[in-house]
């Protein structure tokens, strides 16, 4: 279903790298490990359309991704190193701006990183953990087939690592892909691996 073919990236005149192609079907899972600089994140970003490949191309159920931009982004989420949060809006404020483009109850969705007794702080004073928390409620509030998440678990707690897990396997259970950049282990069982 997403299948990157033969893929190379350059920044500045250095090769990130170079012949990378990846094919992964409904409901499955690949870990990007790899050493600082190494282009996680990179890849991350070609797969979401958002920086083009010197070399090569990314497809979607055999589609170059390039092709339709839009219909791409309307597929994905995207987790960066950013939480993308507005400082000012509550915690319900900020995840209702998302359900206002693609659906989905905030109850619910604050609720499965269990956010709710907080829904009502301005996300300012959250901590960088709670943050990140709720960063990723936006997954648990409408489907959308592919996930690209990096470090996702970046200043959580064991426990929120944990509450994660139930999230991922419902995704996949219902035919969606995840790929993940991360130096921490995640409750992503059966995950392939790919170490740039
Ligand atoms: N805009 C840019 N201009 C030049 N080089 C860049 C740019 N963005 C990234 N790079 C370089 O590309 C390489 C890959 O960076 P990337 O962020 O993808 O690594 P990463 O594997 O995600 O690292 P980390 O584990 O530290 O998050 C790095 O050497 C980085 O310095």
């Amino acid at each position: 279903m997403l299948e990157a073919r033969d893929l190379a990236c350059l920044r500045g005149e250095r090769a990130v790298f170079a012949g990378l192609s990846l094919s992964l079907a409904e409901g499955t899972a690949l870990l990007l490990t790899g050493a600082n600089g190494a282009g996680k994140s990179t890849l991350l970003r070609i797969l979401a359309g958002l920086l083009r490949p010197a070399e090569g191309a990314v497809l979607w159920r055999g589609e170059d991704i390039a092709a339709d931009p839009a219909a791409h982004a309307r597929r994905l989420r995207y987790l960066s190193h950013q939480d993308a949060l507005k400082p000012a809006l509550t915690v319900t404020e900020n995840l209702a701006f998302f359900a206002r483009l693609w659906g989905g109850e905030v109850g619910r969705a604050l609720t499965a990183v269990a956010l709710a007794p907080l829904a009502e702080l301005p996300a300012r004073v959250l901590s960088s953990g709670q943050k990140r928390r709720l960063a990723l409620a936006r997954l648990a509030l409408a489907p959308a087939p592919l996930w690209l998440l990096d470090e996702p678990t970046t200043g959580l707690d064991a426990a929120s690592v944990e509450r994660l897990g139930p999230l991922l396997a419902a995704h996949r259970a219902a035919g969606g892909i995840v790929v993940a950049a991360t130096h921490l282990p995640l409750p992503l069982p059966d995950a392939q691996e790919l170490r740039l």
